[in-house]
């Protein structure tokens, strides 16, 4: 069966000095349907250049005239849209991180593992589909991905960040120019900045959108369990595991890994995935058998990583394994001119999730939020519009930012004691209701009321609840 999906072949240059290797590669390559043209020298492969366009350069980084790292620098300011695969001799990762950064599509350890070798020059020549079609066949320079200003229609996973601050454009940008890679990237950003809505992104602006995007968060796994989580089990290779599971890294295969919270990975699973990054493959516990697994790596932290590795609580060659590419979101603050936008897609969003109409923005409520320092970034703000929105009594949303830690002592009423004690049984309720995804009866128990009072209380405090009267209530 052919690797290559369209009915024209693929095509591919293969830049190499010694013929030997030369013939092996274009010999592995003819037979996966590819078309093959092959050069010895920087020279040669300048002249293939020229007159036709590839889908794919893999070169070697030693070349008798010069460095391959020259070609792929080359390509890049010609704007050339070949995906670049680049061959660097075994150990020398600095090569291999330098060349993704220059922009290679991704590298290849020397002596190159033939399966690895069709693996990654299948994935540089898959439809580039998403945002940027590489389209074949024309020679000379193709457009590469360059401005966000060049996209007619936004793709739909990028529309999702909103924010046309010029920090909230870079990030986009950004987004766009390293989606096509295979490198690593680092999201690094204070708590509820996005981190997750970019690396999503990262992923439907790749070729890997139509596979598995896979998100976990690190700090949350118990530490006996991460090997098997993340590299999955064997029936029988420990307690409880009664079939074989596949892990995140095989469910995320030809698709993306998301590691949320890296700073939080141990030392030793930190050791196990640098491992699995370098070797491209991974051991189920239990199992004797590598498997080859094909998964780009984007993970995120809201900590200082590079003080963690001076402090010594992070491995410094998975931080550099991991930091390919990094891409800093910007803080609330930072982009305060998103704030209006950002409250209006908010709060659209509570209202579709609740089946509500949208609630009217006023700018008074505008004003009010942008005071807040809002250090919790588009999470608190988004809490705050769900919560003004629950407290709302159908007229103008309003917020309180009733600080979230317990105030010493009794606080100063000033004004009417009801008002202020519905208030505070509101809170109360919201805050119940909310985290038992809104089931009454689980409600009323945490409280220690029964279903008829719950109802009594939501109705006349008029809370809105998003599934109506009884739906939700798991009583008959
Ligand atoms: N630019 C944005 N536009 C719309 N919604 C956003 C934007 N940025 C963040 N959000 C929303 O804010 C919430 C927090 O975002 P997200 O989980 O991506 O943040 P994070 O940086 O990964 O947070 P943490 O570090 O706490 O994991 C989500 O509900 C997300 O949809």
């Amino acid at each position: 069966m052919s690797a290559n999906p369209s009915p024209s072949p693929a095509q591919v240059l293969v830049v190499d000095d010694e013929p030997d290797l030369r013939d092996l590669y274009e010999l592995t390559l003819t037979r996966e349907g590819y078309h093959v043209d092959a050069a010895a020298n920087l020279a040669q492969a300048w002249l293939c250049l020229k007159e036709k366009r590839f889908d794919a350069v893999i070169t070697d980084m030693r070349l008798p005239d010069g460095l391959g790292m020259e070609l792929l620098t080359g390509m890049q300011a010609q704007q050339r849209a070949e995906r670049c695969i680049v061959m660097t001799a075994y150990g020398s990762a600095e090569n291999a991180v330098e060349a993704l950064k220059a922009g290679a599509f991704d590298y290849l350890t020397k002596p190159v593992d033939l399966k690895q070798f069709r693996t990654v020059v299948a994935s540089a020549i898959q439809d580039t589909g998403q945002i940027y079609k590489s389209g074949r066949g024309t020679p000379g320079p193709a457009k590469a991905a360059g401005a966000l200003d060049r996209l007619d229609s936004e793709p739909a996973s990028l529309r999702r960040m909103v924010g046309d601050s010029e920090p909230m454009r870079l990030v986009k940008q950004r987004i766009v120019k390293v989606a096509r890679s295979m490198a690593p990237v680092l999201v690094r950003g204070e708590s509820g900045t996005g981190k997750e809505l970019v690396a999503r992104a990262i992923h439907a602006c790749s070729h890997r959108a139509e596979a598995p995007f896979v998100a976990v968060n690190c700090g949350a796994i118990p530490e006996n369990l991460l090997e098997a989580e993340f590299f999955g089990a064997k029936k029988g290779s420990y307690t409880g595991a009664t079939q074989d599971r596949d892990g995140y890294f095989q469910a995320a295969r030809k698709g993306t890994l998301f590691l949320d919270e890296i700073g939080d990975l141990p030392l030793a699973m930190q050791s196990k995935l640098l491992r699995a990054i370098q070797e491209r493959s991974v051991r189920s516990l239990g199992s004797t058998q590598e498997d080859a697994v094909d998964v780009r790596i984007v993970s995120a932290t809201h900590k200082d990583l590079a003080a963690d590795v001076a402090a010594g609580r992070f491995r410094q060659d998975l931080f550099f394994r991991l930091n390919v590419i990094e891409i800093a979101v910007p803080p609330l603050r930072e982009r305060r001119s998103d704030l209006p936008a950002l409250c209006e897609a908010l709060l659209a969003k509570i209202a579709q999730e609740s089946d509500m109409p949208v609630p009217a923005l006023s700018s008074a409520l505008l004003a009010q939020l942008a005071s807040h320092p809002l250090s919790g970034n588009v999470r608190e703000l988004e809490n705050l519009l769900h919560r003004a929105v629950a407290l709302s009594d159908g007229s103008e949303l309003h917020v309180d930012f009733v600080p979230g830690q317990p105030s010493n002592g009794p606080p100063a009423v000033t004004g009417d004691l009801q008002s202020y004690l519905d208030q505070q049984e509101r809170e109360v309720l919201v805050k119940t209701l909310t985290e038992t995804g809104f089931n009454r009866t689980a409600a009323a128990a945490r409280l220690g009321l029964n279903l008829r009072q719950i109802r009594y209380r939501i109705a006349r405090l008029n809370i809105t609840t998003p599934f109506g009267d009884d739906a939700h209530d798991d009583t008959p």
